[in-house]
């Protein structure tokens, strides 16, 4: 049994647990259900942008405990002063000790930021719960859906006006799940099974990916030297997590990593 099984197993339980204990209706009758999303697609995109997708991470099964003290609105507040795109916030409590709260609260701290619900994704009541709770896009995981969820899920999420990060570890998941209802693609660096990460995996498929989805590489990013290669390769986006997250000030390392970034007049500010 992988990690993967292991959390989707537990993921079915609790969202079993929750749609019995909140019913549909109840979220459709939550303030932030109605409210209009913003587009991390532009904003990863805009030629201003950094293309950062700052995450709030308390914890991971690859590192255990990563930040036990930050606080989600400063946080994320940070971030976004700092110059992040897009903000991540996990709500997976067994496995990365977030919650909704925690989404809310960096909605409520972010009002113009798009905020990617992080989550393990495995049935429409998430997607409404991802709106209700304020995100205005959601991660879809190739490797832990069939292809035919994937679409539906993501025609479902575009019903409800949220953005679809499609999230894929190699050529097969992408080849198999991407349709066009997806926005954002994102090839994960990290293997899985070893936890091991490598950017080759960005490298190796970004061209594989249609110009129509803005391209987002993910996990083990940390330096500036690495994030100009993968630019320069194609991408428009970074989600980065525990170079920040482990520090005792996560806004104050994405700042500097900004400044290395755009030292180089290639590279957007
Ligand atoms: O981070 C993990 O250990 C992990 C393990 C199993 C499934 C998913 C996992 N991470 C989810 C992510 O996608 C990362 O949080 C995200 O890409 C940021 O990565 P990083 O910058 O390495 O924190």
């Amino acid at each position: 049994m992988t990690i993967l099984d292991e959390i989707i197993a537990q993921k079915r339980i609790e969202v079993a647990q929750r749609q019995a204990e909140t019913p549909r209706s109840a979220l459709e009758q939550m303030p932030d259900f109605k409210r209009p999303t913003l587009s991390a697609r532009d904003a990863v995109q805009d030629f201003r942008s950094t293309g950062i997708i700052a995450e709030f991470k308390r914890r991971s099964p690859s590192k255990g405990l990563i930040n036990g003290t930050a606080d989600v609105a400063t946080t994320t507040r940070g971030y976004v002063q700092a110059g992040a795109a897009v903000l991540s916030v996990l709500t997976d409590e067994p496995f990365f000790g977030g919650t909704p709260a925690d989404l809310q609260a960096a909605r409520a701290a972010n009002p113009g930021t798009p905020i990617l619900r992080k989550d393990f994704i495995v049935d429409t009541y998430q997607l409404l719960e991802a709106k209700a709770w304020g995100a205005d896009l959601v991660l879809l995981i190739a490797a832990c859906l069939t292809p035919d969820e994937v679409s539906t899920l993501s025609m479902q999420a575009q019903d409800l006006g949220l953005q679809v990060l499609l999230e894929v570890h190699d050529e097969g998941e992408l080849d198999r799940s991407l349709t066009h209802t997806v926005d954002l693609v994102g090839v994960n660096n990290r293997n899985l099974k070893t936890f091991e990460t490598s950017v080759e995996t960005s490298l190796r498929l970004v061209e594989r990916i249609p110009d129509t989805f803005a391209k987002i590489t993910e996990s083990g990013l940390h330096d500036a030297q690495t994030m100009r290669t993968l630019f320069r390769a194609g991408f428009d986006g970074f989600l980065i997590g525990e170079a920040f997250m482990k520090t005792t000030d996560p806004a104050a390392a994405l700042a500097t990593l900004i400044h290395q970034y755009t030292l180089t007049s290639a590279v957007p500010i």
